[in-house]
């Protein structure tokens, strides 16, 4: 059962839960001023010391204004648990968004005269429930799910320190061999029997004909550029989103993205007070190299993140998939993902050459700022 109350706002519903907390819709009692209350539940409690540097991360929160970034209007603590309050957003993750059929929305950018959005019920998103977002569709969802149902999650959002990624890497059995050229990802092999053989080609043809729907990759590019927007806008201010993945970046009704959740989980991962168990903040499919490896973060990790995002809407499944975490993280660390247009023949390939850029290991072969995957983008 939700809390009915959270500080001056009364819960109305629940939006979404992730890794670290809850979403809840709300009514500020002061302003009567609907918003989007994120308590941060998974957290440890906090004590007055954390509580304090809750506020003072705030004031750096509510200094942005970006349209293209989620207003943050209010923290607080409820219960011993840190709250963060935020634009409400009626519209839909960007992987929902981009299900949406012909029928439900026009493109490309026009006025929009389809049905509302409304959001999905939600469990919400990435990897970490793709399986089940096929499941969901119903029939009478204006959302083509199936055309995602991709691969099982591979990750999870936290460990424990001394289970880190680091750590766990250094446990794998197999020595990495660092010295070589990254290992290509070979597209999985076709299967013996001939006719299986047509079948699989059949259902993988419909899923990236599905994937390369024109108002699909139009609204794609749209959204992308919107992205790398928002993300000049916080790296200019000199924050790092650090966990940047579908589930983080909403479109509404006017196709406006925002994206959210930046800084979280900075300031988690940060904060001893958050952090007394060792957990480790994050989502690990769209992690860089160097965020794996604990190195200090720059702008160019969340160019990574935009990679992955990018390649898994181009191709319709990640660019490293692996049944645990540590093998996940080897082949972040040491293999090339497979090339887009070898999964998706017909794939766009100014947008392949995109993602494969963002997704270089070393950072100085990655483009350098959001402004230069604009421009890239938009060629
Ligand atoms: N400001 C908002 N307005 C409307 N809906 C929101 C808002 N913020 C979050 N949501 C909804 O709540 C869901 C859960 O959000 P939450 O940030 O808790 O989870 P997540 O992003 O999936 O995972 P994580 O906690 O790992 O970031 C989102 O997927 C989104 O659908």
């Amino acid at each position: 059962m939700p809390p009915k109350l959270i500080g001056p706002y009364r819960v109305m519903d629940t939006l979404g839960s992730g890794g670290v907390g809850t979403v809840y819709r709300a009514l500020d009692r002061r302003t009567n001023d609907t918003v989007a209350l994120k308590l941060l539940s998974a957290a440890p409690a906090l004590d007055a010391r954390a509580a304090l540097r809750l506020a003072r991360e705030y004031e750096t929160l509510a200094e942005l204004a970006h349209p293209n970034v989620v207003k943050v209007f209010d923290v607080g603590v409820f219960q011993g648990y840190p709250y963060l309050v935020m634009e409400l957003i009626e519209g839909l993750t960007l992987r929902h968004y981009l299900d949406l059929r012909g029928s439900d929305i026009h493109s490309p950018s026009g006025s929009y005269s389809g049905p509302r959005l409304r959001a999905l019920p939600l469990d919400d998103d990435d990897s970490d429930s793709w399986g089940e977002e096929a499941d969901s569709d119903d029939g009478e969802s204006p959302f083509n799910l199936a055309a995602f149902s991709e691969e099982e999650p591979s990750e999870d959002i936290s460990l424990q320190a001394g289970t880190g990624p680091v750590r766990a890497l250094a446990d794998a059995a197999d020595e990495p061999d660092t010295d070589g050229p990254p290992e290509p990802q070979v597209p999985a092999a076709p299967h013996a029997d001939p006719k299986v053989q047509l079948v699989e080609r059949r259902i993988q043809e419909a899923r990236t004909d599905e994937l390369n729907r024109p108002e699909r990759m139009g609204r794609l590019k749209d959204a992308m550029l919107q992205v790398c927007e928002a993300l000049a806008y916080i790296h200019g201010h000199g924050l790092v989103h650090r966990d940047l993945k579908p589930s983080n970046i909403m479109v509404d009704e006017d196709r406006q993205v925002r994206l959210m959740d930046f800084g979280l989980a900075k300031f988690l991962a940060d904060d001893a007070g958050l952090t007394g168990d060792g957990r480790f903040v994050g989502t690990f499919r769209y992690m860089s190299p160097e965020q794996i490896l604990g190195e200090p973060l720059d702008a160019r990790a969340d160019l990574y993140s935009l990679g992955v995002i990018l390649y898994e809407l181009l191709s319709g499944r990640p660019p490293f998939d692996a049944k645990t975490p540590s093998q996940l993280w080897q082949q972040v660390l040491e293999v090339e993902p497979a090339p887009v247009l070898a999964i998706n023949l017909k794939g766009d390939p100014q947008l392949a050459r995109v993602a494969h850029r963002l997704l270089r290991k070393e950072l100085d072969d990655r483009y350098q700022t959001a402004e230069e995957v604009y421009e890239a983008l938009a060629e």
